[in-house]
């Protein structure tokens, strides 16, 4: 699909990179020729990962235990990443969510949300862009969203508002830091099942019907999401700044994918809070 060398000598970020779509973006951008550096908080799952990309494609990889809800973590991680050499590519992929009755979310509870999917990203992106530019380098930010930004979203409205937030800096940042050689972009995934996901959106008791509802009749594979983001940040997509690309089979036209959760009864939320105050 792509030539072998489409990201040969490229730098790149990917928060979150050692699990689920952060680690399927990062197998395709290796196996692109990319240089990768990954982080998370779980230095396991990232040394897990990192093991099998340099044994798969014989990448440079670097791993960083980062937990990006804290802004001087970030800072620390981007001053080790640049002491050997620029960053290329930042790709804002980590995020958290959950469902819940907003009405029973505690400020705490929305905190754990906004905090690593909007001031994580919004970090990480901040302290990449200001190295980008104080050494007139050229850079690229994808920033992985949801179509949230389009419907809005019940059920899981701190994550609808951190993405939407997110897509106002991908498109705000494309006009300030367009004239200085910095590209953002942003995709907005449907549903494409990881361990994560499924854990925080799909509990026991929910339908299980995301691919049933798809005009496509499936749900999205890695490898879809993995190229798209690969043409996005290579320099084939140059032209392309302050976009969001939706990649959902076309769900989103339909539902914003919760309606389901409309019919749950009070009961059954009360289920839901109970199992997860136990698990
Ligand atoms: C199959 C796919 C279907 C797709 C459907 C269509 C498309 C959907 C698009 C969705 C877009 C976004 C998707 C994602 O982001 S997927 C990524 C999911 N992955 C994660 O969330 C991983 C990271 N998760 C975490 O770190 C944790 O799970 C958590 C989010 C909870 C954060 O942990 P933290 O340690 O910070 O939090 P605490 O345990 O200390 O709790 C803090 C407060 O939050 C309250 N809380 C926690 N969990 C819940 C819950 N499930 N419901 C309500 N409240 C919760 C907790 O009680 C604390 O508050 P209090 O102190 O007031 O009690
Ligand atoms: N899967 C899907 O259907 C959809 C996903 N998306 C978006 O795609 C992206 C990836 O989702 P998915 O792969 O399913 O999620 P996962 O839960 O599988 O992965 C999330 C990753 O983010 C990392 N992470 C979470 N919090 C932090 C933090 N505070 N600091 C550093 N890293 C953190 C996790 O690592 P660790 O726990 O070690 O910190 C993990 O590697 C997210 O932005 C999500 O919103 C959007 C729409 C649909």
């Amino acid at each position: 699909m792509f030539e072998k060398s489409l990201l040969a000598h490229k730098r790149i970020l990917v928060t979150g990179g050692g699990s689920g779509l952060g680690a399927a973006m990062s197998h395709r951008f290796a196996e692109l020729g990319a240089e990768l550096l990954i982080c998370g908080r779980r230095s396991a799952t990232l040394d897990e990962t990192a093991a099998q990309l340099r044994a798969a494609y014989n990448a440079k990889v670097h791993t960083f235990a980062c937990d990006i809800r804290d802004a001087n973590a970030v800072a620390d991680m981007m001053a080790a990443i640049w002491q050997d050499g620029p960053l290329d590519i930042l790709v804002n992929n980590a995020a958290a969510t959950f469902i819940a009755q907003s009405e029973h979310l505690s400020a705490r509870a929305a905190d754990a949300i906004l905090a690593p999917t909007l001031h994580g990203a919004m970090y990480c992106t901040l302290e990449a862009g200001r190295r980008w530019i104080e050494s007139d380098h050229n850079g690229v930010v994808l920033s992985i969203l949801s179509t949230s930004t389009i419907t809005g979203r019940a059920f899981t409205m701190p994550s609808a508002m951190a993405k939407s937030a997110l897509l106002a800096m991908t498109k705000s940042l494309a006009v300030e830091w367009g004239p200085k050689g910095v590209r953002l972009v942003a995709i907005a995934p449907g549903p494409f099942p990881t361990p994560g996901a499924t854990g925080q959106l799909h509990p026991e008791g929910r339908d299980s019907g995301p691919a049933a509802r798809n005009p496509l009749g499936r749900v999205g594979e890695h490898s879809e999401l993995a190229n798209l983001a690969s043409f996005l940040i290579s320099d084939q997509a140059g032209y392309i700044n302050g976009e969001m690309v939706v990649q959902d089979g076309g769900a989103h036209l339909r539902s914003s994918g919760a309606e389901d959760l409309l019919h749950w009864t009070d009961t059954q939320w009360a289920a839901q809070r109970t199992a997860r105050a136990k698990s």
